[in-house]
C-alpha cells in the first residue's frame, strides 16, 4: 500500500480500531530491511501492546527474512513474575519466534524502585541484542506512554530537550531503540489483541498508586477535559524535538566555532557570553560531557546556575574555577579551559 494511502487509512481509523495489517507491516517492514543482516529483538513484557508488536512483527519477520528474537526481562520484583515471563515464550512459540527470559538479579535499591528497573531492563536487553549479535531492540510504547513522559517531565519543570519525550528512535548503548508504535493510541493496540484472541497479561504494578506515573494516570482525564489529551501532549512532545533538534544544531556548530584548543579543552569565553543563553547553556554542557569526566548530565536547574555564575565573572573579568559534572572550570585570559576533575581521593591526599 502506498505512505499516503496509509497515512489516510490510519487518520480514518477511530483511537479503538484494531491495526490491519498492511498498517503494522509499514511501520515495521522498514526496520526489518534496514536490519536484515544483524536481526533484531523484541522487548516483551507480556502486555497488550509488545504481545501485539510481536503477533504482528513475526509474519513480517519471515517475508523480509530478518532474524528476530523475543526477550522478555523478568525483573524478579513481585511473585508471578517468571510464570508471567513464561507466558510469554509460550507465545512467542505460537508466533514462530524464539524466546528469551532474562532476569535482573541485581541489588533492588529500597527507593526509585521504578527507575532502577528500567536501567536495569534496558541494559539487560542490551545485553541480549549484543549476544545475538541483532543491531536494534524494538520497543512498543505507544502514544499513551509518550503523553504520560511528557505529562510527568511537564511536572518536573524539564526544558525543551525533556519535553521532546521518547523518541522513536534512540541510542542504546551503540544499539538502535526503535519505537515503531510511538504514536498509535495504545487502545488500537488493545483492541489489535483482543480481535485475533492474543493473550496477554497486565502488570499489577501499572495500577499501584504508590508509583508516581499511576497516580498522573487519574490526573490524565481531567486534563484529557480540558484539551490536554494524550494527542495533543503527544504532538507537543513532537514539536518540542523539533526545536530541541534545531537548538542542538545551532549549538553544536557555536561549540566548533568557540573552540580554541582541544587539548586542554579551550573556549572562547566573551564568544559563549555572546550567544544566546539557550545556546550558551548547550555548549557549556556539551563541553563538560566532552572532557568525558563523568557519565551521566547533570540537572538543567543546576546547569543553569552554573552558568549564572560564570557568565557574571566573564563579564566582570572575574577569576572562576569550578568543578561541574566532574569537570574542572577555569577561566582565565578569557579562554575558558575544561579538564577531567581530578580524582577527589588523590585530591584528598594531596592536601592532607
Ligand atoms: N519486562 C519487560 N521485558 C521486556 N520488555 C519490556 C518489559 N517491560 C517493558 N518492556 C518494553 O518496554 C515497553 C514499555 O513498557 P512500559 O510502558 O512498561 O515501560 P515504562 O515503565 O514506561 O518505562 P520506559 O518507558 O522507560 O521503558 C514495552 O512495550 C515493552 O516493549
Amino acid at each position: 500500500m502506498a505512505v499516503k494511502e496509509m497515512a489516510a487509512k490510519e487518520m480514518a481509523a477511530t483511537d479503538a480500531d484494531p491495526l490491519v495489517d498492511d498498517e503494522a507491516r509499514a511501520r515495521l517492514a522498514p526496520l526489518f530491511h534496514e536490519f536484515q543482516d544483524r536481526g533484531l529483538i523484541l522487548a516483551v513484557s507480556g502486555g497488550p501492546d509488545s504481545v501485539a508488536l510481536m503477533r504482528l512483527a513475526a509474519p513480517v519477520a519471515r517475508e523480509i527474512g530478518t532474524a528476530v528474537a523475543v526477550v522478555t526481562i523478568d525483573h524478579a520484583l513481585r511473585p508471578g513474575s517468571a510464570e508471567e515471563a513464561r507466558r510469554v515464550g509460550e507465545w512467542a512459540r505460537e508466533a514462530g519466534l524464539p524466546h528469551e527470559i532474562r532476569t535482573w538479579d541485581g541489588e533492588k535499591p529500597a527507593s526509585g524502585i521504578q527507575d532502577a528497573a528500567r536501567a536495569a531492563r534496558y541494559a539487560l536487553l542490551a545485553e541480549a541484542a549484543r549476544a545475538a549479535g541483532a543491531g536494534a531492540v524494538l520497543t512498543a510504547h505507544h502514544r499513551d506512554d509518550q503523553a504520560e513522559t511528557v505529562l510527568i517531565r511537564l511536572c518536573a519543570g524539564s526544558g525543551p530537550g525533556g519535553l521532546a519525550g521518547m523518541r522513536a528512535r534512540a541510542d542504546l548503548d551503540g544499539l538502535v531503540l526503535a519505537r515503531p508504535f510511538l504514536d498509535l493510541p495504545k487502545a488500537r493496540l488493545v483492541a489489535t489483541c483482543q480481535t485475533h484472541g492474543w493473550g496477554f497479561v497486565e502488570d499489577p504494578s501499572n495500577a499501584a498508586e504508590r508509583f508516581a506515573r499511576a497516580r498522573l494516570r487519574r490526573v490524565a482525564p481531567l486534563l484529557a477535559e480540558e484539551g490536554l489529551g494524550p494527542e495533543r501532549l503527544a504532538r507537543l512532545a513532537a514539536r518540542a524535538a523539533r526545536a530541541e533538534d534545531a537548538l542542538d544544531a545551532v549549538a553544536e556548530a557555536a561549540f566548533r566555532r568557540l573552540v580554541l584548543a582541544e587539548t586542554p579543552l579551550a573556549l572562547d569565553a566573551r564568544g559563549l557570553l555572546a550567544e544566546p543563553e539557550e545556546i550558551a547553556l548547550r555548549v557549556l554542557a556539551c563541553a563538560v560531557r566532552h572532557v568525558g569526566a563523568r557519565e551521566g548530565y547533570e540537572r538543567l536547574s543546576r546547569l543553569e546556575d552554573f552558568w549564572s555564575r560564570l557568565a557574571s565573572a566573564i563579564a566582570t573579568d572575574a577569576s572562576f574555577r569550578e568543578t561541574f559534572g566532574g569537570a574542572l572550570v577555569t577561566l582565565a585570559a578569557g579562554r575558558l579551559v575544561l579538564e577531567p576533575e581530578p580524582p577527589r581521593r588523590a585530591r584528598h591526599r594531596a592536601r592532607s
